[in-house]
Order: structure tokens, then C-alpha cells, then sequence
């Protein structure tokens, strides 16, 4: 919708066209249609200037085979794949080596894009002119850019803020109160900038749109898939039925362990993260998860 906003023709890949034609993809916006200037096929376009790619990240790989690397891609997905604990920009730089990729994070839910309020998001690129290219070339007045030339913390932040979404949520459900989900969010962050220095990213990135930007929406928004799961569970439904009760994906279901697994690779704390982990595989419920935290040593705010 932004692409054809900011003025291109797009050609829309859909798995199921008719669905996505008649408008039924946007069960939050009743009565959404796609605009004229949005061709959808079930056929893959084979020329473009810009490919955008907007399917769930365990899909990602199987959805990328398909794509002509005919033109700068950017990853619209905000997750690990579970397989290979990797980030999209990784997996579309091993099937596409030579290709300009960038990723496109923030805190944006589709309906409210789609209905054209006002937005922001942040665009990453290894390259810093390129990163500004793109977002130049989605920008719309409805729809507000930002570059970053640190796609390692934009992709970190963008795959966190589902698990930490969840672990809010399960604190609302559980009814622990607001004060608690502050203190989660706010020291969720502080892992975050933590695991982004390890990995090479910069921790202030996660202070940006792609962190707090999306911690704030997703943690407090009930149209979060992410944070209903997590209410589910809160709520003492385990967590494999929640997520199979709910509409749509959640992506910290399988981002959660890839993270947790990421962060003991590089030595990295990460109480929050590590505690969904346990909360999702079924291996503590939520009184130990609550003791867990809360148990931990006194130590300073930052380290
Ligand atoms: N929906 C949003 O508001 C929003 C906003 C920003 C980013 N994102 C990100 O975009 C990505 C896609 O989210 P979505 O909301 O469009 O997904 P979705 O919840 O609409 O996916 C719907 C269902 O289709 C299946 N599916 C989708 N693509 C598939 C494929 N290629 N092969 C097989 N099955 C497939 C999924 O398993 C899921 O059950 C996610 O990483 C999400 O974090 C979503
Ligand atoms: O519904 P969620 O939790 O996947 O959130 C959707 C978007 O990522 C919000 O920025």
C-alpha cells in the first residue's frame, strides 16, 4: 500500500489472490480493498525496481526461492528463523549474495498502514547511501522513513519485540499488574543493547523505532498477536494452544528459543528472553517464571 502510495505500480505475489483481491486479509480493517494501481497474481512478476518481501520469517527462505533476484529486496519480516537461528537479512544474503538488501522495522500494524494513518519506521541498509536511497523511495506523508546503516540491531530489535510482546502480554494475563510490565519492558531493553554490542549492532538502535518504537505498540496493543498469545498464557492456556488458537502468526513462538540460543552463543544475559523461552516450551509455568525474575541478584541498573 505504501509502494503505491509513494506513486509505483505494484504487482502483488500472492498465495491466494482471490482472497487477497476481495480484500479478506485485514480481518481489523472490514471493508479494506486494494487500490486499482495494486496488480495481484499468483504469478511471479519477473522484472521490478524494488521487491518487498511480507510473509512470515519461517517462510521466508521457501518464499525467497520463488524471487528473480532482479532488483534491491528488503526483508519485511520481524523474526529468527528457528532452523538456523538466523535473521532475514542473513537468509536472503546466503540465496542472494550478490543482491542490495535491506529490512524495514517499527512499530507498524498493517491495518493502521493500510488505512493510511500516520506511521514510522526505520529502513536498514549495511550501506549507508543505500539505506537512505530506500527510504526515500517508500516514504509517503503518511508514512515516515527513517535510514540506519545498523541492519544488525534493526533486525534485533524487530524479532525481540515479538518475544518481549509475549512476556508482556503473559504478565497483563497473569494479572501481575502495569508497574511489572514496565520493569519488563524497560529491562528487556537493556538485554537487547546488550545482545546488539555482541553481535556486532549498535545498542542505540534498540532506543529507536525498531525497538522501543515497537516494544511500546506491542506491549501494550491488544492488536498484537504477539501479546494476545501472551495474555493466553497468562491466563494459564498452555502455550502450543494459544498459538494454534490464534489468528494469524506469532512470531516469538518459534523466535524465542532461536534467541534465547543466540544470546548463549555469544555469552550474552538475557533473563527475559530466556524465561519465554522456558514459558512457550512448557518447561515452567508462569509462578516459577515470575520467581525467576524477581529472584535474581541486586545488582546496579547498568553494568
Ligand atoms: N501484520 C502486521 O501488522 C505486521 C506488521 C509489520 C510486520 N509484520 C511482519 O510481517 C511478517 C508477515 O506477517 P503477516 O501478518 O503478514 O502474516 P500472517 O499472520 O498474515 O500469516 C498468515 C498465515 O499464513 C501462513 N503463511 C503466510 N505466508 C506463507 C507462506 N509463504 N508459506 C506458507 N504459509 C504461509 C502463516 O503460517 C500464517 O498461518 C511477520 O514477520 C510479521 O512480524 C506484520
Ligand atoms: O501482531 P504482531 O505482534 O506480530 O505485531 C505486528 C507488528 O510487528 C507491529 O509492529
Amino acid at each position: 500500500m505504501q509502494a503505491a502510495r509513494a506513486g509505483a505500480h505494484v504487482s502483488l505475489w500472492a498465495r491466494n489472490p482471490a482472497a487477497m483481491s476481495a480484500g479478506r486479509v485485514l480481518p481489523r480493517l472490514p471493508g479494506f480493498a486494494l487500490p486499482d494501481t495494486i496488480t495481484v497474481s499468483g504469478d511471479m512478476p519477473r522484472q521490478a525496481d524494488l521487491i518487498l518481501l511480507a510473509c512470515p520469517m519461517q517462510h521466508l527462505r521457501a518464499t525467497a526461492r520463488h524471487v528473480p533476484p532482479c532488483a534491491p529486496m528488503i526483508a519485511c519480516c520481524k523474526g529468527m528463523e528457528q532452523a538456523t537461528g538466523l535473521m532475514p537479512l542473513q537468509v536472503l544474503g546466503e540465496l542472494f549474495p550478490h543482491s542490495v538488501l535491506g529490512v524495514l522495522s517499527g512499530p507498524n500494524f498493517a491495518h493502521e498502514i493500510a488505512a493510511g494513518l500516520p506511521a514510522a519506521a526505520v529502513l536498514a541498509s549495511t550501506e549507508r547511501a543505500q539505506a537512505r536511497r530506500l527510504a526515500d523511495l517508500l516514504t509517503t506523508p503518511s508514512f515516515r522513513l527513517y535510514a540506519s546503516d545498523d541492519p544488525t540491531g534493526v533486525q534485533l530489535g524487530g524479532a525481540a519485540k515479538n518475544v518481549i510482546a509475549i512476556a508482556a502480554g503473559a504478565t497483563m494475563g497473569a494479572r501481575l499488574g502495569e508497574n511489572a510490565r514496565a520493569a519488563l519492558i524497560t529491562r528487556s531493553i537493556a538485554e537487547l543493547a546488550r545482545l546488539s554490542l555482541a553481535l556486532g549492532g549498535r545498542p542505540e538502535t534498540l532506543s529507536g523505532l525498531a525497538g522501543i518504537g515497537d516494544l511500546l505498540l506491542t506491549c501494550t496493543g491488544l492488536a498484537s498477536r504477539n501479546y494476545r498469545l501472551g495474555l493466553a498464557i497468562g491466563q494459564g492456556t498452555p502455550a502450543l494452544q494459544a498459538a494454534t488458537a490464534l489468528e494469524g502468526v506469532a512470531e516469538g513462538m518459534a523466535t524465542a528459543p532461536a534467541l534465547h540460543e543466540l544470546a548463549q552463543r555469544h555469552d550474552v544475559s538475557t533473563p527475559v528472553i530466556a524465561t519465554v523461552s522456558s514459558l512457550l516450551a512448557g518447561t515452567i509455568d508462569m509462578a516459577e517464571a515470575g520467581r525467576r525474575l524477581l529472584a535474581r541478584p541486586v545488582g546496579h541498573e547498568f553494568t
